[in-house]
Parts: structure tokens; C-alpha cells; sequence
């Protein structure tokens, strides 16, 4: 230390859990500002402001849907047009849920979401949409009847996953992958555990698995349990049904990933 401005003033300055030091110090304290109206509310768009935000949509997220019930998210392409084959395949899906006993959560976007949440209104199910701020965003679809919007794709993710007993999956882009990626890795970490990920539709999805096999898996990236925890099916009740024997399953995964350690340890 050179000179007195590098010298620590005592234990430093505190400002709630944060300690600061020589130049760091701030010539007012936080009340003074939040008391003095010669600030603009720029300090709205700053990250400690954002972590409020966040955590306030973690708690309207959590209270709108804690009684929910058994649920399952259903995900897919957001441009599946009304009248189209995957369109009626999700409302299907959506009516199949409804009639076993689920309510039926979605992006409460166009497509695939739509046709789902259709499927499950008019089953007479509850029919939930989880929003999210985008900027071509075109609103919550008319079938949503708990709607919850969202500013932060992570808050939303959280969600999908907290409230439902497993996800079925079809035909998708981007956003699909994304979360169904999010959902696989919390399995294989086992952040989570009895839960189905259904894949519909084989003739879509059958090349993602093959090159999860021939590449990932070939090369080491991940274990031969790993791709099992993805359920390729074509038909909603064959979904319906692995949704169903989702906790059977996974108990019958777990022994046979624990016997295969087992035998490996003993080479
Ligand atoms: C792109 C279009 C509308 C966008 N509106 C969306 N609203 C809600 N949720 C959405 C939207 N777009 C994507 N998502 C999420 O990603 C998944 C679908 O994405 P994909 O890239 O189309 O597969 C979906 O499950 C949503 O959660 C209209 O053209």
C-alpha cells in the first residue's frame, strides 16, 4: 500500500452482505438515494432490482400452480399450423392426458401448445399456459385457463418441470430441444428421478437418437443408460401410458444401471 487511498478504513464499508473498500466506498448510503428524488429510475433496470423480479416470478409461478395435481408438460413446434397432422396429434395428446387424469401444461404459445391446451379444455381438464416475454410474442392462446407469464426462460423452466410428472414431446425446433435437453440433464444427474420423457413421433426423432447413439454415445460423451431415459412412441395413449408406468419404469431403470456398475466394478 502506497498511499492513503489504499488504506482500509477499518473493516470497510458495509453494504448489506457486501464490504467495500478505500475507492470503492460510496459517498451516500443506500436510503439517501432510495429517499432522494433527484435519481431517475434507472436503478429499476439494474441487477439487484432484477433479482426481485426473478424471485417474485418464482413465487407467483409457485402459489398460481402448488394445487395443481398430477400434470404433464407437453412441448413442440410453436408454428405446427390449425389443421395441420402434428396439430391434431397434440390435441390428442392433450384430451388422452385430461382423460387419465392429468392436467396438461404448456407454453401457452401458438402450435403444438395450442393444440394441446385445446385438446384438454375441451375434455374438460385444466388446461395451463406458461408464458413467456418474447418479442414476437403473440399472447397466451385462447385455451389457457391458469396462465402464468413469464419475463425469464429459466424461471418458466423451473416450472414445467416442478409441476409435472413427466413431459411428452413432439415434433419441435429450438425451444423444443431446449426443454427437453433441460429435462433429460436433470435426469441423468438425477435432480430428478421418475421421470418419463416421451418422445412422439419416430420418424422425426428417430435421428436424434441415432446420433445420440452413433456419435455421443460412440464416443464417450454419455452412457448407454443415458439414451434409454429418452421413450421413443407414436400414438398419445402409447405416451399416456409410459407417462403412467414412469415411476415402474425408472425403479427398473435404477436396478439395471445399478447391476451394470456392479458387474463393471467386478471386471
Ligand atoms: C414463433 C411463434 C411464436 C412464439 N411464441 C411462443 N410462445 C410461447 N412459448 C414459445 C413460443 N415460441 C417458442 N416457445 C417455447 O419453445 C417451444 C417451441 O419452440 P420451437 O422452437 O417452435 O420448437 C415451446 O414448447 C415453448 O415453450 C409463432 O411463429
Amino acid at each position: 500500500m502506497n498511499d492513503d487511498t489504499d488504506r482500509p478504513r477499518g473493516n470497510g464499508y458495509h453494504q448489506g452482505p457486501v464490504v467495500l473498500r478505500r475507492r470503492q466506498v460510496p459517498t451516500e448510503t443506500t436510503d439517501s438515494r432510495l429517499l432522494s428524488s433527484k435519481y431517475s429510475s434507472e436503478w429499476l433496470h439494474q441487477d439487484p432490482w432484477r433479482v426481485m423480479r426473478i424471485q417474485s416470478e418464482f413465487v407467483e409461478g409457485f402459489g398460481a400452480l402448488a394445487e395443481l395435481g398430477p400434470a404433464v408438460s407437453v412441448f413442440g413446434s410453436a408454428r405446427s399450423a390449425p389443421g395441420s397432422e402434428e396439430y391434431a396429434l397434440a390435441e390428442q395428446v392433450g384430451r388422452a392426458l385430461v382423460e387419465a387424469g392429468y392436467a396438461v401444461i404448456t407454453g401457452g404459445g401458438p402450435g403444438v401448445m395450442e393444440a394441446a391446451n385445446k385438446g384438454a379444455c375441451e375434455a374438460d381438464g385444466v388446461s395451463v399456459g406458461l408464458g413467456i416475454e418474447l418479442p414476437f410474442e403473440q399472447g397466451m392462446n385462447r385455451w389457457v385457463d391458469i396462465g402464468v407469464n413469464f419475463r425469464y426462460f429459466f424461471a418458466r423452466k423451473t416450472m414445467f418441470v416442478k409441476y409435472a410428472e413427466g413431459f411428452i414431446v413432439l415434433p419441435g425446433g429450438f425451444g423444443t430441444l431446449d426443454e427437453l435437453f433441460e429435462a433429460l440433464t436433470l435426469v441423468q444427474t438425477r435432480k430428478v428421478s421418475s421421470f418419463p420423457l416421451v418422445l412422439i413421433g419416430r420418424e422425426y426423432w428417430s435421428g436424434l437418437i441415432d446420433w445420440l447413439r452413433s456419435t455421443m454415445l460412440e464416443s464417450g460423451k454419455i452412457s448407454p443408460a443415458d439414451v434409454e431415459l429418452l421413450q421413443l412412441v407414436d400414438t398419445p395413449a402409447e405416451a399416456v401410458e409410459a407417462i403412467r408406468r414412469g415411476p415402474a419404469a425408472a425403479v427398473e431403470r435404477e436396478a439395471q444401471q445399478a447391476t451394470a456398475e456392479d458387474a463393471s466394478d467386478g471386471e
